[in-house]
């Protein structure tokens, strides 16, 4: 479980991007994080991932506070970046054993998990290659299975489908469910309505730095008449907050 209190976070002394957040990521549930460009989504997963420092407030992960103890709170955390340029100097496979040291990912198995994960995406014959000659969606692949390889409680996704063809988008969704199922927490950061609406059991809605809702889909319609497409209501959310 994820939980954040009063959370904000101030650029340079002046810029608030995010005011005054509490919300919490339930296990066994797929939350999405919706909002507009500029609405403070990758700020908030950057210090729930503790990339960057809150200005103020707390987040726990696991009941375990980031500030307080960093390194234990990480380890709990797969977190898959909305830029996966990086490490593109290494092999695929030099990536996965590579992040699989970083969080002791036992040796014994390790091929096994990392096989088993490149079939899933398609992946199996590219590991020989260097990163840099893989496409956007080879290169986001790379990075979703290295987050994942140490098969951590707590996912964290930025913007995860972008690039990825259906098959693995299809693949990484049918993961998150299945995460979210065994009893873990995902989070995860969209514009794609129609994906919050298909795989969310919650959604979190942020505009301008501020929470302006969240609880279930169901929950969010209820103001609404019959038929209001969520389109519309994530508008009118947004644009009158
Ligand atoms: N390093 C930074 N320095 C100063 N301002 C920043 C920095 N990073 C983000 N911002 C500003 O903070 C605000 C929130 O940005 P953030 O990237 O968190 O939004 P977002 O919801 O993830 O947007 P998008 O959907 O476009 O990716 C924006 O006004 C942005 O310009």
């Amino acid at each position: 479980m994820i939980q954040l209190e009063h959370v904000s976070k101030v650029y340079n002394g002046t810029h608030k991007a995010v005011d005054d957040c509490s919300f919490s990521v339930e296990d066994g549930k797929i939350t999405g994080f919706i909002g507009p460009n500029g609405a403070g989504k990758t700020t908030t997963l950057k210090m729930i991932t503790g990339i960057l420092e809150a200005t103020e407030g707390s987040i726990t992960l696991d009941g375990v506070d980031i500030k307080r103890n960093g390194v234990e709170a990480k380890k709990k955390i797969g977190f898959v970046s909305d830029n996966p340029d990086s490490f593109l100097r290494l092999k695929g496979l030099e990536y996965l054993n590579f992040m699989a040291d970083i969080y002791d990912v036992p040796t014994e198995g390790r091929s096994e998990k990392i096989k088993e994960m490149a079939e899933r995406f398609e992946m199996a014959d590219a590991l020989g290659d260097k990163i840099l000659s893989y496409s956007h969606g080879m290169r986001q692949k790379i990075m979703v299975m290295g987050a994942l390889l140490h098969s951590p409680s707590l996912w964290i996704l930025d913007e995860p489908l972008t690039g990825l063809d259906p098959k693995a988008a299809f693949e990484l969704k049918d993961m998150m469910r299945e995460h979210a199922d065994s009893g873990c927490a995902v989070l995860f950061s969209t514009h794609v309505l129609e994906v919050a609406e298909k795989l969310c059991d919650k959604v979190v809605i942020i505009n301008k730095g501020r929470i302006v809702f969240q609880g279930t889909l169901d929950q969010l319609r209820q103001d609404y008449p019959e038929g209001t497409s969520l389109e519309e209501i994530f508008l009118a959310v947004t644009e009158h907050a």
